[in-house]
C-alpha cells in the first residue's frame, strides 16, 4: 500500500470551478481558462503514487503548481476533483473528502509540514521550539523534552538548546526546523523548499544531513524544489511539473537520460551529471570497440585482451600495464597509477571520473563476471556537455 496516492487531482482557485473544469475537459489551456472564468488552475489531472521511505521531489518552475499539490496532501488546499489518499494504519484516507476530526488526526499523527521559513517562535528557546508540536499533541513535559533533545543531537544543535532562534544563524534555524519536523514522528513529511533561502554551501550541507537522517528515520518525504540539482541529489523519485501538470515522473537517472519534453531537457542541460549518471548509461559497449582477434581497442594506444569477456591483460604502446579491480566502497586513492581498472557497471560517474584521474587509463566495466563496456574520456565529455540524453533517445 503506498503512503500517498493521488488520483486525477484537479485544484482550481476561483469562483467558477465547475465551469473551469468543464473548460479543462474541453482541452482549454490554463491561460485561456483564466481569461474566460478568472479562475487559476493550480493542479491539473495529477496522478502520482509515493511509497513508504521514498523522497519524492516535486520540481518545476515558479507557478507550476508544486506547492499547491503538496498542500493538497495535508488537506490545506480544496480539491475540485479527484482523490488524494494518505495512509492511516491499514486504511487510506481521502484528504479531499474527510471530516474535520479525521483531518486533525491526520495532521497530528500522519503528515507534518515543513515550511521554507521554519516559522520558529522567537520568544521560545530552541528546545521549546522543537518540543512545541509535541506539547500540542498533549505529550508530557519529560517525554517531549527527551524526544526534542534527541532530535537536537541528531541535527548537531544539542549545545544550542537554551538559545533563542535569533541567536542562531539562518542555517542553524533551518536545522531547528528540521528537528521540529522530525520530532513529530509523523510518517509523512511535506517540505516546501526548506533550503532555498540558504547560501549554496549551507544548503548542500543540509541536503547531505537530510539524506543521512533519512537513512535512519526512513520517513516518506515529499519535497518541493525548483532546483533540479537538488532534486537529483535527494530524490529517490522526481515528478516534474509544468503549468499545473505532472509532465514526467521517474527515478533521477531516467529524468537525466530521457527527458520527456523540451522543458525537462532544458533543466537537464544545466545539471551536473556526476552524481546521477552511472557507468551503464555512459559506457561504450564492448561490442562497439575496434577488435583484432581477442584484442579490443580501448584507445588508440591501449588494447585489452578479453577472453570470453574476462580481462586477461592490457597493453599500452605495446607494453603490458597493470590491471586493478575496484568495488563500491573501496578507496580510489589506493588504486595504482597507470593501471587499467575493472569496475562494476553501475559505478557512479563521480567515482569513474575520480578513478580515471587517479589511474590515467580507461576503465573497463564488468557485469556478471564479464566486461561489457569501456569508459573513455570521450564518454565523460559527452555526459558533461549534456549530450548523453540525445544518445539515449
Ligand atoms: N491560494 C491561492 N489562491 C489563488 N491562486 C493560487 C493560490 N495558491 C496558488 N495559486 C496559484 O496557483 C498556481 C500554482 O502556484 P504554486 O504556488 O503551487 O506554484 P509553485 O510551483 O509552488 O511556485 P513557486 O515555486 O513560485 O512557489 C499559481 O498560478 C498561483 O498563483
Amino acid at each position: 500500500m503506498p503512503m500517498v496516492q493521488i488520483e486525477n487531482l484537479d485544484i482550481v482557485f476561483g469562483n467558477q470551478k465547475l465551469e473551469s473544469l468543464r473548460l479543462l475537459d474541453k482541452g482549454m489551456s490554463r491561460p485561456e481558462i483564466l481569461a474566460r472564468t478568472g479562475d487559476v488552475v493550480g493542479v491539473q489531472d495529477a496522478t502520482i503514487s509515493i511509497e513508504e521511505g521514498e523522497i519524492c521531489v516535486l520540481m518545476g518552475l515558479s507557478g507550476s503548481g508544486k506547492s499547491t499539490l503538496l498542500r493538497a496532501i495535508n488537506g490545506l488546499n480544496k480539491v475540485a476533483r479527484g482523490r488524494c489518499l494518505v495512509k492511516d494504519g491499514d486504511r487510506m484516507v481521502d484528504m479531499a473528502k474527510c471530516d474535520e476530526d479525521t483531518l486533525r488526526h491526520m495532521r497530528t499523527n500522519r503528515v507534518s509540514m515543513v515550511f521554507q521559513s521554519f516559522a520558529l517562535m522567537p520568544w521560545m528557546t530552541v528546545l521549546e521550539n522543537v518540543a512545541f508540536g509535541l506539547e500540542m499533541q498533549g505529550v508530557g513535559k519529560k517525554e517531549r523534552e527527551e524526544r526534542a533533545l534527541k532530535q537536537l543531537k541528531m541535527v548537531g544543535l544539542y549545545d544550542w538548546r537554551d538559545k533563542k532562534p535569533d541567536e542562531l544563524s539562518g542555517g542553524m534555524r533551518q536545522r531547528v526546523g528540521l528537528a521540529r519536523a522530525f520530532v513529530m514522528d509523523s510518517d509523512i513529511l511535506l517540505m516546501d523548499e526548506p533550503f532555498s533561502a540558504l547560501d549554496p554551501l549551507i544548503r548542500s550541507q543540509l541536503q547531505d544531513e537530510l539524506i543521512e537522517l533519512q537513512k535512519s528515520l526512513k520517513k516518506t518525504i515529499v519535497f518541493v524544489s525548483h532546483d533540479l540539482d537538488e532534486a537529483l541529489k535527494i530524490g529517490s523519485k522526481i515528478a516534474i511539473m509544468e503549468s499545473a501538470r505532472i509532465i514526467q515522473e521517474d527515478v533521477p537517472e531516467q529524468i537525466v537520460l530521457n527527458p520527456a519534453t523540451e522543458y525537462v531537457e532544458k533543466f537537464v542541460a544545466h545539471t551536473n551529471p556526476l552524481n546521477v549518471l552511472r557507468g551503464n548509461a555512459l559506457m561504450t559497449p564492448v561490442a562497439q570497440l575496434g577488435k583484432m582477434d581477442n584484442l579490443y581497442k580501448l584507445t588508440d594506444h591501449l588494447w585489452a585482451d578479453l577472453q570470453d569477456g574476462k580481462l586477461e591483460s592490457a597493453k599500452l604502446y605495446g607494453e603490458p600495464v597493470a590491471i586493478a579491480r575496484w568495488e563500491h566502497g573501496m578507496d580510489i586513492a589506493d588504486l595504482p597509477e597507470d593501471s587499467v581498472v575493472v569496475a562494476p557497471v553501475d559505478i557512479s560517474m563521480r567515482d569513474a571520473v575520480e578513478i580515471r584521474y587517479q589511474t590515467k587509463l580507461s576503465i573497463l566495466l564488468e557485469e556478471n563476471g564479464k566486461c561489457v563496456g569501456v569508459l573513455s574520456d570521450h564518454d565523460f565529455y559527452h555526459a558533461l556537455l549534456g549530450k548523453h540524453f540525445s544518445r539515449a533517445s
